[in-house]
């Protein structure tokens, strides 16, 4: 490691030290015991050290997989299932199974936790996203610890999230957090799955994006959990892409990985802390259309801070209604940037092409504002 590198690490381990608000994951892997059955005794010392950093007033958001672990022995099944359906049904038995255990577990240091179950869609519409947001800003004003895991039971197939890690990204974002912890079975990153002779261990990533093709993420290799390295490298992605430090290591290793120590594998974040506004059009929100912009326009939106004018815009793509995400395109297609536009697809249609003087004369001073404001556009 060069010496500015590890300048760069002591600086990043000690924004994780002095995190206040801090969303900490734990895999299934690592809340199991060797049948794949949730394990009291690790759900245990991982609250001990969560606990621990609560009450030095750190505040934190619990991400948890596990239901469908506690759940599958209650029903009579051997191993964890595999269809969707019976996935769901088992979450929903488990879930409550594995809160019932961490709210005793941490009422011995009597703190207190709220559930939150989530799903892919309340992360992309902007309203729920809000709720979520305003619930778990408040639980935690409360001194409460909130306990999130994905709603299995209702998320439908095709947008659910599967796994929890992605997810720990958006609610780092939802909340504003300060640090992201990944906590899994395995104690750093390595350059290929660790059971290879020829893996080596990854302590620093100053550049997640640089790395992204370096490393031979596979998915879950115990079969327990189920998204493996490659969708945390995605999480600690959109955390370090959001401004946050990332750190991944063992469960057993949380007490020092929470409290900024040396431990796993810490990322830097590759660009200053955006808003949850901003944070939630870059990663969350889902367009279903949007508008294909002029090279000036591009230039414009890529010089930073501007907002999408009328007079850039050349066609329309899809349906939406004012207020919806979209997406900007230049002429060849590729994606410029994401924002929320301030007029439907309809009405944005009579507007292409005109300048703002135009605008406020052929359709009326309603008119005379940016197809996308810059305070909810970003760059993509
Ligand atoms: N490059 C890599 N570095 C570290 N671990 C890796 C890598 N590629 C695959 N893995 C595997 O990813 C596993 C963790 O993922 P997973 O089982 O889904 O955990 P969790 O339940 O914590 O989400 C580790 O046990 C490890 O074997
Ligand atoms: N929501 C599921 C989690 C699925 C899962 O295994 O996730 P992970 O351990 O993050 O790979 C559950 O609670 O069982």
């Amino acid at each position: 490691m060069t010496g500015r590198e590890e300048s760069d690490e002591a600086e990043v381990r000690s924004r994780v030290a002095q995190a206040r608000t801090m969303v900490v994951k734990v895999g299934t892997s690592s809340l199991t015991d060797s049948h794949g059955r949730l394990d009291q005794d690790r759900l245990r010392s991982l609250v001990g050290a969560l606990a621990s950093a609560a009450v030095d007033g750190a505040r934190l958001v619990l991400v948890t997989s596990g239901a469908i672990a506690a759940g599958f022995g209650t029903l009579g099944f051997d191993q964890r299932p595999d269809d969707v359906a019976t996935q769901q049904a088992t979450a929903s038995v488990g879930q409550g199974l594995l809160m019932a255990q961490y709210e005793a577990a941490f009422a011995r240091y009597a703190l207190r936790v709220g559930q939150i179950l989530i799903t892919a869609r309340d992360t992309t519409h902007a309203v729920q996203y809000r709720n979520a947001r305003r619930t778990l800003c408040r639980l935690l004003d409360l001194g409460v610890i909130p306990i999130v895991n994905e709603n299995d039971a209702l998320a439908s197939n095709e947008i659910r999230f599967g796994d929890n890690d992605h997810l720990s990204a958006l609610i780092a974002n939802i909340v504003s957090a300060d640090a992201l912890v990944l906590l899994t079975d395995v104690d750093a990153l390595y350059t290929e799955p660790p059971s290879r002779p020829g893996a080596r261990r990854i302590g620093f990533v100053p550049d997640v994006a640089a790395i992204m093709d370096q490393v031979d993420a596979q998915g879950s290799v115990s079969g327990l959990g189920t998204g493996g390295m490659a969708t945390k490298l995605e999480a600690a992605r959109i955390a370090a892409a959001s401004g946050m430090p990332v750190v991944l290591t063992r469960a057993d290793l949380a007490g020092p990985a929470l409290a900024g120590d040396q431990v796993g594998t810490l990322f830097a974040p590759i660009r200053p802390r955006g808003s949850s506004h901003r944070l939630w059009i870059k990663f969350a929100s889902r367009p279903r259309g949007g508008y294909l912009v002029d090279q000036g326009a591009v230039k414009a939106l890529r010089g930073g801070r501007a907002s999408l004018l009328a007079a850039g815009a050349r066609s329309i793509q899809g349906e939406f209604s004012a207020g919806d995400p979209v997406w900007i395109h230049d002429e060849s297609g590729h994606q410029v940037a994401k924002g929320l536009s301030g007029y439907d697809s309809e009405e944005a249609q009579d507007m292409l092409g005109l300048n703002t003087k135009e605008l406020r004369r052929r359709l009326g001073a309603h008119y005379a504002h940016p197809l996308v404001h810059r305070d909810s556009l970003v760059l993509v």
